[in-house]
Formats: structure tokens, sequence, C-alpha cells
């Protein structure tokens, strides 16, 4: 499948903050999302979850124009920055509601065995991290955006999350975004940079220093 968001303009009062964007996930790929503090990273992933209304915006699928919010088909799946799993919830409660096999979890991550039956909160912020995201990367959604999976978790946990991203990519579009560039970069098959409103797919890392994104010489 292909997802396209196009033609996005978004305002805050009068403050403009997306201005013609455009954007394409697809099946098989990662699609990667760097940009600065405020550039509306966070703003793109609401608008294409459906949470956000801008005053302009065409969402195509396969080329065919969806005009509801993509959420209310049940096709998309969205990691927010904060948690969004209650705290109270214990951690087997958690799979059952999301209906998401927690025997293939504990096989990837066997040291939460032991705290099946604690809730959320009793969890440290990296270890919920963990579940929010294995949760919504397994979740039926076709497409899954995910804003900053990365921060907060250990060197292990990163690369458990890469593989993870690897392997169900064949059967999902992900879009990705996090200031951790190299894990997005390691990670993503397209990347795009937003600054100034808009979109600019990023051919090869060092267009990144040229768009001063990162300094001149990282690569
Ligand atoms: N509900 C809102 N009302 C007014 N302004 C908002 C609102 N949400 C976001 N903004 C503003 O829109 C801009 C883009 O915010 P957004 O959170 O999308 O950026 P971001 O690229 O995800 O930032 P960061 O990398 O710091 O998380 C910022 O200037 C922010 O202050």
């Amino acid at each position: 499948m292909i997802f396209e968001i196009d033609n996005i303009e978004l305002y805050f009062a009068d403050k403009q903050i997306l201005n013609g964007v455009y954007l394409k996930a697809e099946t098989g790929k990662v699609t990667g999302i760097l940009g600065p503090n405020g550039c509306g990273k966070s703003s793109l992933l609401n608008i294409f979850f459906g949470r956000l209304q801008p005053r302009h915006k065409l969402i195509r699928i396969d080329k065919k124009p969806y005009l509801k919010p993509l959420f209310k088909y049940g096709m998309v799946n969205y990691l927010p920055q904060q948690n969004f799993i209650p705290p109270k919830m214990k951690l087997e409660t958690c799979f059952q509601l999301f209906k998401v096999d927690l025997r293939e979890f504990l096989k990837i991550f066997p040291e939460f065995k032991a705290a099946k039956n604690n809730k959320m909160r009793e969890l440290s912020g990296g270890q919920q991290r963990v579940v929010e995201i294995y949760i919504c990367l397994n979740s039926r959604a076709k497409l899954i955006l995910l804003d900053e999976p990365f921060s907060h978790l250990s060197p292990l946990y990163v690369e458990k999350i890469k593989h993870l991203l690897q392997k169900l990519k064949k059967k999902k579009a992900i879009i990705i975004t996090d200031h951790m560039y190299r894990h997005i970069l390691d990670s993503s098959d397209e990347i795009y940079l937003l600054k100034n409103g808009s979109t600019q797919l990023i051919k090869e890392e060092k267009a990144l220093e040229d768009y001063q994104y990162l300094r001149v010489g990282t690569f």
C-alpha cells in the first residue's frame, strides 16, 4: 500500500507551521522524518493519523483520496511522544486489550516475564516505552506512525526495536521521527527533512549538512 499526504497547510492562530508538505510512505519501507525542534514533525503525524485538522490536506492511499480521518478506517496506529497506556493498567491486560500476543513479546523481551502482573507505572520509563512501541508496531494497522520511539531507550532496546522495524516493515508502512538521527538514518529506507514548513526528500546524508540540519563535517 502507498500512503501519501500532500498539500498540507497548518496554522496555529496566524502562525503558519506547515506549508505545502508532501510525504509518501509505503509497505516494505521505513520512512524517516528529521527536522529541528518545533518544525512540525508531531503535527504532521497527528494530521496523518486524523487527530489534527489543518486548513488544507490531501491524503491518498494507493492513489485514492481518503477524506475521513485515517484512524476511523482502522488502518493507522500512532505512538505519540507521551505515554498512551493508562499507568494503572497491568502489562498482561494491555496485551489483551490491544490484541497483541504477549508470549511473542516475552520471547524477544524475556526480562518482562516477572512483570506480567505489574501495572504500567511500576515499570521504568524506558520499559513502558518498549511495551508501547511493541504494541503499536504489532497492531493490525497497515500504517504505523512512531513519534520519538528511541528517546529514553538503552542501546540493547534500541537494537531490538530496530530489528523489529526491519521485520515488521515487510507487511506495514512505517513512519518514524526522532532526534536520535543516527538511528533514523540506520532504520529508514527514505528520509524526509522537514524545515521551514515543507519537506525535502533526502537522497544522501551529506544533504542534511547542506540544509543546515547537521553541523558541517558530521559525515
Ligand atoms: N496545539 C497547539 N497550539 C499552538 N501551537 C502549537 C500547538 N501544537 C504545536 N504548536 C506549535 O507548532 C509548532 C510545531 O510543533 P510540533 O510539536 O509539531 O513540532 P516538532 O517538530 O514535533 O517539535 P519537537 O521536535 O520539539 O518535538 C511549534 O512551534 C509548536 O509550538
